[in-house]
């Protein structure tokens, strides 16, 4: 069905209609004097992070699939070419938060979603707990972004700037007017694939094959923080250990408004040598495929063999955590990346919507005897988390934070946070893990060395 050749550009045109346009050019010169004036405290980012400079008008743009179709479009961001992994997101909204979500690295970003960019780009406001509101980490992660219609205006209240300015000064390259339809389909049919965006002269496969994969790289270590860092709860009554494998301001969030205070750990910090001194571990979603953190994998097992802190892990962190336990993982032919899967909790019969993105999965025949499946996807049958069957240690492969996405499932962070408390309640001597003043002194408030680096990106 697909064959090597150009896919005829597909150029929506429902925004010409001359009094939409107009409504939004007004609503655009409004907010443009509204961040100008500075209102309400929300910033624009000081100045271009990256040095690639932003495409000019109607620059051609091409979406090549290795071995694949090739689309042609409109480019749009930065004036670069990079490659890596082509998936597919079918969520609605939350363009902003899935694009600065860390296990989305090295990854092109195909929206299904027809018209994206329509209420613009946030601004990188910080909340009560210095976390990010607006966005999943600082920068922006996805290595590309493919999309049918591109919104050249925007409205929000929240939005300071468009989505092709903010790719433009992340140094982001992105493709629109191109059929995602046809490219969604020869990703289901293919699998998640290997992929271009290049600007300007079409991407000439004849002279150059070089398409980074990121599957072959330990893509944790370049988002996981290089030093700890400390989220502080203001009134916390406990103190949690996480283990940074790309964490999303949101994990961060649920856990410090529910009274922890974090303190994040480097993915490969050996946690099993300081548990003691903290109420409970997490373990963070992240990029790339779980068998490169085998530094995690040990130290989580050793964690679990000598400490009975309770544990809980989301997406990567519960594929570590099986890994751990002595189960496999397993490469799902395209992943799962909506907002709206069905979960269904195998010990109540309850489904949840729920919030997703991963490309690999626990095999779950492979889980150990005191082990049990918690939840299973009821669209694939795929498994979607585990729970000890005797110990406060449980993981989803889902997203309860849930940005953007249901909150149907935030309940399993009080439970999580509930078994710290039975743990502590339960221990002999009260243990005051809270963090000491000197140590809120002398650790940093964010992520410590962590740049967005580019697989593969070269100036067009
Ligand atoms: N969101 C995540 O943590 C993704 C986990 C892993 N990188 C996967 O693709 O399956």
């Amino acid at each position: 069905m697909f064959s090597r050749v150009a896919v005829r550009a597909y150029r929506p045109s429902a925004l010409s209609a001359a009094s939409l346009s107009s409504r939004l050019a007004n609503n655009a010169r409004f907010i443009s004097q509204k961040v100008a004036a500075g209102s309400k405290g929300r910033t624009m980012p000081a100045h271009n992070y990256r040095t690639t400079a932003p495409v000019t008008e109607n620059m051609e743009a091409t979406f090549t699939i290795r071995d694949g179709p090739v689309f042609h479009g409109t480019a749009f961001g930065a004036n670069s070419n990079i490659s890596g992994e082509a998936v597919f997101t079918t969520s609605l909204v939350g363009y902003p938060e899935s694009m600065t979500d860390p296990s989305y690295r090295g990854q092109i970003l195909v929206f299904t979603q027809p018209l994206i960019g329509n209420y613009g780009v946030p601004s990188s406001e910080r909340d009560e707990y210095n976390l990010l509101k607006y966005f999943e980490s600082p920068h922006i992660q996805c290595a590309g972004v493919v999309v049918s219609d591109v919104a050249l205006q925007y409205s929000h209240w929240t939005a300071v700037e468009s989505l092709s300015d903010w790719c433009a000064r992340e140094g982001v390259p992105a493709i629109s007017g191109v059929d995602t339809r046809a490219i969604v389909t020869y990703l289901r049919e293919r699998g998640s694939s290997l992929a271009r965006i290049s600007v300007g002269d079409e991407y000439d496969a004849d002279e150059d094959e070089s398409f980074v994969d990121p599957s072959q790289i330990n893509l944790v270590k370049r988002v996981s923080t290089k030093a700890p860092f400390v989220v502080e709860a203001p009134n916390a009554s406990f103190h949690i250990a996480l283990i940074d494998c790309g964490v999303k301001e949101n994990i961060l969030r649920s856990l410090v408004s529910r009274g922890a205070s974090v303190t994040v750990f480097p993915y490969n910090y050996p946690i099993h040598k300081v548990a003691e001194n903290f109420d409970g571990v997490f373990i963070s979603n992240g990029p790339g495929d779980p068998t490169h953190c085998q530094e995690t994998v040990y130290n989580l097992a050793r964690l679990m063999e000598t400490s009975p802190v309770p544990v809980m892990g989301i997406c990567l962190g519960h594929q570590l955590l099986a890994l751990a336990i002595g189960a496999r993982t397993i490469k799902m032919k395209y992943g799962n990346r909506a907002h709206n899967i069905p979960a269904l909790d195998l010990t109540t019969g309850q489904c949840h919507i729920t919030s997703q993105n991963h490309g690999y999965a626990v095999d779950s025949s492979t889980l150990p005897s005191d082990f049990k499946e918690y939840f299973v996807n009821l669209n694939d049958g795929s498994n979607e988390g585990m729970l000890h069957k005797t110990r406060p240690i449980f993981s989803t492969q889902f997203h309860p934070e849930a940005k953007g996405g249901p909150m149907d499932s935030s309940f399993l962070f009080d439970k999580y946070i509930n078994s710290v408390k039975m743990f502590k309640d339960n221990e002999k001597v009260y243990r005051d893990n809270r963090p000491s003043r000197l140590l809120l002194d002398i650790l940093s408030k964010e992520r410590v060395g962590v740049e967005p680096s580019p697989l593969a990106s070269t100036a067009a």
